[in-house]
């Protein structure tokens, strides 16, 4: 997939204290990207700076080589980290006004906005003000809230917390559908493994710097370390005076190990099999929380 939007050399400063410097990635048509960092890294001000609400002091953000218009932008659909829905207004009456700010005639943003509460599980409370829902649910209607419009590109901040876990998979779907018809979505998120489990591509910003960008699958390919896992019938205590071999975790039967540069793995697989039965042993591959500890660093 071709990437649609552009961040080009995003720099933004508050008070004279650089908040984001030279940022640059892009978010790819039909691809789920997640943007990660630790609190206050700059994800929201990228976000804000994306949709207009924030100016950059310099670099630009363009949609298909261009700039970005209001218009297109008015296309775009746009969870901000503050929310922003009215407490006192009915879920299906807001979701419907906002369709319309949008451009959506009133029976169309109707429509959509029924079809989107429902499969949010939150049919049976549209009628109900905003305030008198749980949190989590007020959260469901806020995705509502960006998607009613069928935007061109989503930009949303921590979409998934204060989700339950049921919520969490019913808002994953509804975005991958989304994606899968080819719109671009670009969401933040603190719980990495869902992040994981989502994205096709990932942004690890620090500091207001892009530390990795790009394939989340090569990503963790490049990062991978020569790390093995045994499993074993047998004891592997043999294992921590095996020539190359570190242990990191190791429990009895089971340990895994980093092999120095120039061991071989073959021949530490059958010094396990001389021992006793082999019940697995394989590379492990980094996790996204262990890839963004090393790329934060
Ligand atoms: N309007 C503002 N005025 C001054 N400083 C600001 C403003 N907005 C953001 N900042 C600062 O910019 C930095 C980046 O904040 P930002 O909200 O973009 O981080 P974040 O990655 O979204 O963090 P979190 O994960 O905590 O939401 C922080 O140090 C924050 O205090």
């Amino acid at each position: 997939m071709t990437s649609v939007l552009h961040v080009d050399g995003v720099s933004r400063a508050f008070d004279g204290r650089p908040v984001l410097s030279e940022v640059s990635f892009q978010v790819a048509g039909g691809r789920m990207t997640g943007f990660v960092g630790a609190n206050g890294a700059g994800k929201t001000t990228t976000m804000r700076i994306i949709l207009g609400v924030l100016a950059a002091d310099s670099g630009d953000v363009l949609w298909r080589g261009k700039p970005l218009s209001r218009e297109v932008r008015q296309r775009f659909g746009y969870m901000p980290e503050e929310r922003g829905l009215y407490p006192k207004m009915s879920v299906m009456e807001q979701i419907v006004y906002l369709g319309q700010l949008h451009g959506l005639s009133r029976a169309s943003a109707a429509g959509k906005a029924t079809k989107l509460l429902d499969r949010l599980g939150l049919g049976e409370r549209a009628g109900e003000k905003l305030e008198k829902l749980s949190l989590g649910n007020q959260q469901r209607a806020q995705v509502a809230a960006a998607l009613v419009h069928d935007p061109e590109m989503l930009v949303l901040d921590e979409p998934f917390s204060g989700l339950d876990p049921l919520a969490v998979d019913v808002v994953v779907d509804v975005l991958r559908e989304r994606a899968a018809s080819g719109v671009p979505v670009l969401f933040s998120s603190h719980q990495l493994e869902l992040v994981e489990r989502l994205c096709d591509d990932l942004v690890i910003i620090a500091g207001g710097t892009i530390r990795a960008a790009g394939d989340r699958a090569r990503l963790r390919e490049s990062y991978a370390l020569p790390r093995f896992q045994l499993h074993t019938g047998a004891d592997v205590s043999w294992l921590a005076s095996w020539p190359g071999v570190t242990v990191v975790e190791s429990d009895g039967t089971r340990a895994v190990i980093d092999l120095a540069d120039g061991a071989d793995d073959q021949k530490l697989l059958r010094a396990a099999l001389d021992r006793g039965a082999v019940r697995s042993f394989g590379p492990v591959s980094p996790t996204l929380a262990e890839i963004f500890r090393e790329v934060i660093r």
